[in-house]
């Protein structure tokens, strides 16, 4: 069976669209940069997959100039894809440099020597998705993830089948400079851009499911209202923390806070201020505490926090300014003051298990409310408390 490269280069420009056009659909309208940028890239592809086509039918220089600079744009995206799901990838800005310096360089140097035009041109090419392979590795963290060896792999190939190119048009002979000579070269690379692009296809795909699921994952441990955690994703990670606080013997201490007279704040202002009183809360405790505390809230206007590696006379001074803050700006913004009760417990030897911790604080809470509201109580382990 004798490959026509012409319709190879077709058939890859056509399943490029045909799967640029496809993926908006299913993936929809409400999708992340990280998804967009990929999806974007597929269409630049295909741009520059049309221009290779139409370079065959006349204005050759510009066109090829247009899918060397596609190229460049998609491969840019793709990095731009790899960051949104990966975190920061390196060489985003060599990629930007070569969006301008590779069709720049194309068309000045191509207007005066076909070789130079092969040998910048696939070079930059190469260089590019290089760089993108790169970036679906490196750095390696979260290297567990499958479909970054899946268009590491797509990456790679594509970069050695461009280098090839560059290498036989620039050192062996002219007839590869074109991308329509049937020379084995080409047909590898066109037929190669469609394989690959299945499977990039379904990297992006799986890629696009493992960020649906992580938002499904924070949504199921994080508050709606105050972007606290909540209970689930809360007790989560005080767990973790307590088990690490027991095994080094480091000391941890829980405080368990509710707002006083919640209910009449809703009752008169209306439940909308409620929820305003709510988020300042939330927000004046992520602002109180220090990095590695654990904050979250358990349910209406129920709130805990484990201060990490600290000793019970820390909780005090905690208490205190998170006390000041909130009387004056609750007052500042909502136009009346709030206070709320607080219920200590410390880490013991004896205590096996959070719930224990977390019951002893409540019951502290529970003591706070009952000895007039406003104020903090210390769980002394067992029944006894000392108010604050
Ligand atoms: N606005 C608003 N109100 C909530 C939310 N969750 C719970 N509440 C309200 O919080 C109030 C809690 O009332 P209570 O349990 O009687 O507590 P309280 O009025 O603070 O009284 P003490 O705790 O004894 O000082 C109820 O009216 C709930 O409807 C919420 O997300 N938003």
């Amino acid at each position: 069976m004798q490959l026509d490269i012409l319709t190879l280069l077709v058939m890859t420009a056509v399943n490029l669209l045909m799967v640029s056009a496809a993926l908006p659909v299913i993936m929809g309208p409400r999708i992340s940069v990280a998804a967009r940028c990929a999806q974007l890239s597929l269409l630049a592809q295909s741009i520059a997959w049309w221009a290779v086509i139409a370079a065959g039918h006349g204005y050759e220089l510009v066109m090829m100039t247009l899918a060397v600079g596609f190229t460049c744009i998609s491969q840019w995206l793709m990095l731009r894809a790899l960051g949104g799901w990966l975190g920061h990838r390196p060489g985003e800005r060599w990629l930007r440099a070569l969006v301008v310096l590779a069709p720049l360089g194309y068309l000045i140097g191509g207007s005066f020597n076909g070789v130079f035009r092969s040998g910048w041109g696939n070079a930059c090419v190469a260089l590019a998705m290089l760089i993108v392979a790169r970036g679906t590795l490196m750095p390696l963290r979260q290297s567990t993830r499958p479909w970054r060896w899946l268009l590491f792999g797509c990456m790679l190939v594509m970069a050695g089948l461009v280098v090839a190119r560059g290498v036989m048009g620039t050192f062996f002979s002219e007839s590869y400079l074109s991308f329509q000579t049937p020379q084995a070269v080409n047909l590898a690379m066109a037929a190669g851009a469609n394989l690959s692009l299945v499977l990039v296809t379904v990297a992006i795909l799986v890629a696009w499911r493992e960020e649906a699921e992580g938002k499904l994952r924070t949504m199921a441990m994080t508050d709606g209202l105050t972007g606290l955690f909540n209970r689930r994703g809360w007790t989560d990670r005080a767990e973790a923390m307590f088990a690490n606080a027991q095994r080094y013997q480091q000391p941890l201490t829980m405080i368990m806070l509710d707002l006083d007279h919640f209910k009449r704040i809703n009752d008169t202002h209306g439940h909308e201020v409620g929820d305003q009183a709510l988020k300042l809360f939330a927000r004046l405790l992520r602002e109180t505490r220090r990095t590695g505390d654990l904050v979250g809230r358990l349910g209406g206007e129920e709130f805990c926090i484990v201060l990490s590696n600290t000793h019970k006379s820390a909780s005090t001074g905690f208490d205190q300014r998170l006390r000041g803050r909130l009387r004056e700006v609750a007052h500042k913004e909502l136009g009346f003051t709030m206070d709320f009760s607080a219920g200590v417990a410390v880490l013991k030897d004896g205590d096996a298990t959070l719930a224990g911790l977390l019951a002893r604080a409540d019951l502290a809470l529970y003591q706070a409310k009952n000895s007039g509201r406003g104020r903090m109580v210390m769980s002394e382990g067992g029944l006894g408390a000392t108010v604050i």
